[in-house]
């Protein structure tokens, strides 16, 4: 049991996000398409039989107890089985990318085939749904169409695009924008179609531009180069191309100094590429 497994842990993107309502849990139910993107981290696997899970790599200031990177291994653990996982980090930490949530929807694809645990997708979703609202996606691997409160999930094809995404140098706390008065939440239900036909914004956007300067300025900077909209409850910003030059061309007019990247928007995971049962 000495083979190492490398996955790439992806970042996701909100293409729009409506808040139908609140539930009495205080949680709230949404609309949302999680677009799965061909970049993210990338995770390395060694599974051993010390019955001790490790971390390495870049692990930001989370204690590792708290990584969910760990919480999710410690939940498919069992007897000896144990794992070093390195990580080496390229998701902003609360960006509205899903970083934590892919992570631990990576591990609980890896540690399932390293440690030969044969849950099923269905299995693994439960047990990440616990961790966090946007593990399931992950786990099923799918862009997808999203309702509930994240929970309800349909895959979707989208046509190829491009995306060019900025970072702006915050973090957002999704918690804080959930519980915040002036937070939109009674947005009327919309059809996939009418996704397609342009009717869709994300709720919390203005909400969360007004709160963060920094949103703001980079909302401002890429509106000047595509339609440009926030991703989950931030803080980064995208826009979409349906060339990849448009795309690239775009990304090289960003002001110097922008932390900015650009990436392909996927319709399947880029980790069920590394597993044996894709
Ligand atoms: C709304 C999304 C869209 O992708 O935002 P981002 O976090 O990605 O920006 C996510 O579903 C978020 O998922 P995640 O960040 O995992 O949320 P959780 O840890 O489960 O919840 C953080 C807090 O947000 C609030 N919350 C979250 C999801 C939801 N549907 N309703 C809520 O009210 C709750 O107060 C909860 O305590
Ligand atoms: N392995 C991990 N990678 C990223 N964030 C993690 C990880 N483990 C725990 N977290 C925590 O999860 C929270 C949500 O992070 P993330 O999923 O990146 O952002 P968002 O929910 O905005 O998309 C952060 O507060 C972070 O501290």
């Amino acid at each position: 049991m000495t083979d190492s497994l490398s996955l790439l842990a992806p970042a996701k993107l909100n293409l729009f996000l409506h808040i139908t309502g609140r539930r009495p849990d205080g949680y709230h139910n949404l609309q949302t398409l999680f677009q799965i993107l061909d970049w993210g981290d990338t995770l390395t696997f060694t599974p051993n039989h010390s019955g001790e899970i490790t971390l390495s790599g870049s692990t930001f200031d989370i204690a590792p107890e708290n990584n969910l990177i760990h919480r999710s291994a410690a939940l498919l653990q069992e007897g000896d089985l144990g794992v070093d996982v390195h990580v080496s980090k390229r998701i902003p930490q609360g960006g509205g990318l899903g970083g934590g949530s892919s992570n631990a929807a990576t591990t609980l694809l890896a540690l399932n085939q390293l440690w030969a645990r044969e849950q099923s997708i269905e299995q693994l979703q439960q047990l990440g749904a616990s961790l966090g609202a946007d593990v399931p996606v992950f786990v099923a691997g799918h862009t997808a169409w999203a309702e509930g409160v994240g929970d309800i999930l349909e895959a979707v094809q989208l046509p190829q695009s491009w995306y060019v995404v900025v970072a702006p140098d915050c973090h957002v706390s999704t918690a804080e924008i959930f519980s915040h008065q002036q937070l939109t939440r009674d947005t009327s239900p919309i059809t996939i179609a009418a996704f397609f036909e342009g009717h869709s914004r994300n709720d919390c956007q203005d909400l969360v531009r007004n709160l963060y300067p920094e949103v703001d300025n980079a909302l401002k900077i890429l509106e000047k180069i595509g339609s440009a909209r926030l991703t989950g409850t931030g803080a980064c910003v995208f826009a979409r191309f349906a060339e990849e030059a448009e795309a690239r061309e775009a990304l090289g007019r960003l002001p110097t100094g922008l932390n900015a990247f650009m990436a392909t928007g996927v319709n399947r995971s880029p980790t069920f590429e590394g597993l044996v049962n894709n």
